[in-house]
Formats: C-alpha cells, structure tokens, sequence
C-alpha cells in the first residue's frame, strides 16, 4: 500500500490540513465518493492498521432533506453488526463540520467493476456459486438481527484482498424501529434495476423480502452478465418483473434457474427468503475446487484460467482465432437443424479436468482437439479444417448437477456460409463413436430433449 505518499495527498476536506484526524488516523488517498461522503484510504497512527474513513459533510446532510436519518442508520445498523461478510465499522468519530466512520478496508473494489472487468461480465457457476453463499450469509445474519439492507447492489458489495465479500453501504438500511405496525416498510428506496416490484410500486413492503429480490438481481447478474430487467421506464421494468420477462442463457444449470426464479418472484409473500436459502437450497451445497480460485478470476484473468485447470489449450492457429472472434456467434447458425442430431448431453462424476482429458483423447481418434478458448471449452478440428465438412466445431459447457455429478453438454457448431447449413454433415457426425471413446466417464448419455430437468 502507498502509506509513504499519504501525507502528500492528505486533504483539507478530510485530513485537518495534514495533522491526523483527531490525531487518531492518517488520510491518504481518496478510494471512493458516494452520493453524500468521500472514503479515504487511512492508517491508524496507533498500531498503523489501515483502513476506510467516511468523512461526511455535516452541513451538507443537514441541509438536504432525509440524509440525517440516513446517516444515523447506516452508523446504527453497522454498529451493530458483526459478520465476516459484512464491512464492520470500527469508530465513529465528529468535528464541528464532519463525521467519520472509520472502516474496515476493503481492498478489493466493488463487484459492479471487477464484473465490468471481466471479459464477459460474467462469472462460471461455481464462482458465482461462492459470490452469492457469502452475500446470502451476510444478509441472512443481518436479516436475523431485524436489519434488512434495501439496498443490495454489486456497487454495495465490496471485497477484500482475498476476494471475500464485504456487504456495505447501510444508508438505506431499515432497522426494526422504523417499521410500521405491520413489519412493513413504507419508504420507496433502493436502486430500480435492482428493487423489488413491491418497492418500485411504492407498496409497503418486507424489506427482507425486497433483499431476496435484489440477491435474485445479482445471482441473475452473476451468471448472464446482464440485467434481468433494465428498463428506463419503470412501470414498464415492474410489468416485465411480474410477467417474469427474464430469460437466463442457455447454459446455465437447472438448480441455479429454479433459484433465480423463486428470488425473482414477483409475489413477496410466495419469494424465498434469504434465510431459508443457505440451509435447504441445493445449489448451495455444492462447491468444485475451482471455487478457491474466485480471487484470480476476479482479478482479471481469463475465465479459461479458472474454468478449467487441467486442459492447457494447444497453441492457436488461425481457424482457432476466427471461431473465437465475437464477430462469428456460431450458436445462432442452427435453427433450422434437428436438435437431437446436433446437441448430446451425457451426466459423468469424473471432475471437469478428467472429462476434458477424456473428450480430448476421444477427440484425437475422431479428428479433432480440445481448446480451451475464450468462448468456453472448444473441441476443434486437427489441422485448420473442420470436424466433418460443414462442421466448424464442437463446443462443451459443463455445469454441476450435485456434486460429484456434472452435466456435460455438447454441441455442433456448423461454419458459417455452409452451403446446406450443414445438415448432412450433423446427421452424419459419429456420435456413437465419440460415446464409446469417452467410455466409463459417461455415466448417463441423452439426448437434449430427454433432459428438461434434472
Ligand atoms: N470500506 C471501504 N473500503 C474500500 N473502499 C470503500 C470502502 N467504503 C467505500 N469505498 C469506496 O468508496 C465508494 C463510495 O462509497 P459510499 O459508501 O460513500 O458511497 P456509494 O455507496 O458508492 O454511493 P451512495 O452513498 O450514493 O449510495 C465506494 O463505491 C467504494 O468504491
């Protein structure tokens, strides 16, 4: 950390003019600025932990209408708690024009740009999978403690240096004693793309339940890259959160789609909540090794990187370049084929890394070699041709069923400007062939319509 250059940096707005603050903590630079406060990065002079400080204008909050209370919510709900998951607050500290929260830093950022960072903006599952069983336990902790947050948002979720969550950002928080009689809240906050329908209609409303929504929000986020809903009109984004006009992509697995949709139920009353997730949701209960890996992944590298350990991609040739381009989206090339004939699914409790292996020493008999791409997992032609004529490649998703079970997906992309669409060629493609050569690492072979569910 930069310690050396704080006192250059130190700001009349926060620093005192270059004394620490209350002769407690050095400021250094500025992390962040919200709405209504600037963090700084800071050193306690006593011991030199580091950490975040809020300073907060006082002036500023007096003078804007419901930003006082906001402030003392925030200050009151961290206070009182104490989660691994969620950013503790150390001390709270006052000048005659400022107030600081004094915090525990958060090196990692805010997931909104280590998202934006990646080259999809999307996480595999099984790190996704570990992003939202920690934001679930933080807020299942807080919920438990009559604290709802209103406010869940990857810019609200912060990260460590290890890559753990750090759930903040309290301002909105609703604590038990601003509820009404009913346990319902009646104050319309939160961020649209990320409220539940009930807080966006100004209804009154749960705001543990508004909470399961927005993790819906994120997990939808997580695993798409993308908004489930994201409108500029908001009575236009409420009628699409109602008629649940969302539509996950295609590989993403069974169990994380009935998840999604029973967060993003519309219907608060029938919503799962966040508390009950952790102990029955089976999606949850699955981890692979690479979820240790989250921490690389969000800091940039490729997804390859931590999708797949054991495959390391052979090194490229031009074919390889092309079909990667995002310019050529082979999966839209395939409308008018049967899809039995061009898409195979088989379920294997060999790890991701066996079963690459596997489909790769099939794939040496049959003519074609395993990458590891920046599409996902790729099986391509030896020599720059193609697997048959008419087909360009085959791509694989792998997803987890239960663990050790993974469903393995595979499918025939055709190449572009074929004449026929391929269509001779998919029917001809030797399957069987392929399902013998994988031999005892298929457990269950199907084809896609034998397999809606699992
Ligand atoms: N504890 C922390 N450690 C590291 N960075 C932090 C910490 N707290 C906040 N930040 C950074 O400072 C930025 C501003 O935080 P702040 O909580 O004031 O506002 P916000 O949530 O982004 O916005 P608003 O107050 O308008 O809702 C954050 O986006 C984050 O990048």
């Amino acid at each position: 950390m930069a310690m050396a250059a704080m006192d250059a940096r130190k700001k009349k707005s926060g620093g005192g003019g270059g004394e620490p603050l209350l002769g407690k903590y050095e400021l250094g630079r500025m992390l962040g600025r919200g709405t209504f406060a600037k963090v700084y990065l800071a050193r306690a002079v006593a011991g030199g932990e580091a950490v975040a400080v809020k300073v907060i204008d006082k002036a500023e909050v007096m003078g804007t209408a419901g930003m006082a209370p906001r402030v003392l919510r925030e200050v009151a709900a961290m206070r009182r708690l104490r989660h691994p998951h969620v950013l503790r607050l150390h001390e709270v500290l006052a000048t005659r024009a400022r107030i600081y929260l004094v915090m525990e830093l958060a090196t990692g950022g805010d997931l909104l740009s280590r998202l934006a960072a990646l080259p999809r903006r999307r996480l595999p599952e099984s790190a996704a999978r570990r992003v939202f069983v920690q934001l679930v336990d933080a807020l299942s902790y807080c919920h438990a403690r009559g604290v709802a947050h209103r406010d869940v948002k990857p810019q609200n979720v912060l990260l460590d240096g290890d890559g753990n969550l750090k759930v903040s950002d309290f301002g909105l928080a609703a604590l038990p004693d601003t509820l009404r009689d009913d346990g319902r809240l009646h104050t319309a906050c939160g961020t649209p793309a990320y409220a539940a329908p009930e807080v966006l209609r100004r209804r009154a409303y749960d705001g543990a339940k508004a909470d399961a929504w927005s993790c819906g929000v994120i997990l939808f986020v997580l695993l798409a890259g993308h908004l489930p809903f994201d409108d500029s009109n908001i009575a236009d984004m409420c009628r699409k959160a109602h008629r649940r006009e969302y539509e996950l992509p295609r590989w993403v697995s069974q169990p994380a789609r009935r998840l999604v949709s029973r967060l993003l139920d519309p219907n608060p009353d029938t919503r799962v909540a966040v508390e009950s997730l952790a102990a029955h949701h089976p999606w949850f209960k699955r981890s692979l090794s690479v979820d240790s890996q989250l921490d690389g992944l969000l800091n940039g590298e490729p997804e390859r990187a931590v999708a797949f350990q054991a495959a390391p991609p052979p090194p490229l040739n031009a074919f390889d370049i092309i079909s990667m381009s995002p310019g050529l989206d082979l999966s839209g090339l395939f409308g008018e084929h049967d899809k039995s004939l061009r898409e195979k699914r088989f379920t294997t409790t060999a790890s991701p890394e066996k079963t690459l292996e596997q489909l790769g020493l099939a794939g040496g008999k049959l003519g074609y070699v395993v990458v590891v791409g920046k599409k996902g997992v790729e099986c391509l032609p030896l020599a720059g041709g193609r697997l048959s004529s008419g087909i360009a490649a085959m791509s694989v998703e792998m997803s987890e069923v239960a663990p050790p079970l993974l469903l393995v997906e595979l499918r025939l992309e055709v190449a572009a400007g074929d004449v026929d669409g391929g269509d001779g060629e998919v029917k001809g493609f030797g399957w069987e062939q392929l399902r013998m050569e994988l031999g005892d690492v298929v457990r269950a072979w199907h084809s896609c319509e034998d397999l809606c569910e699992i």
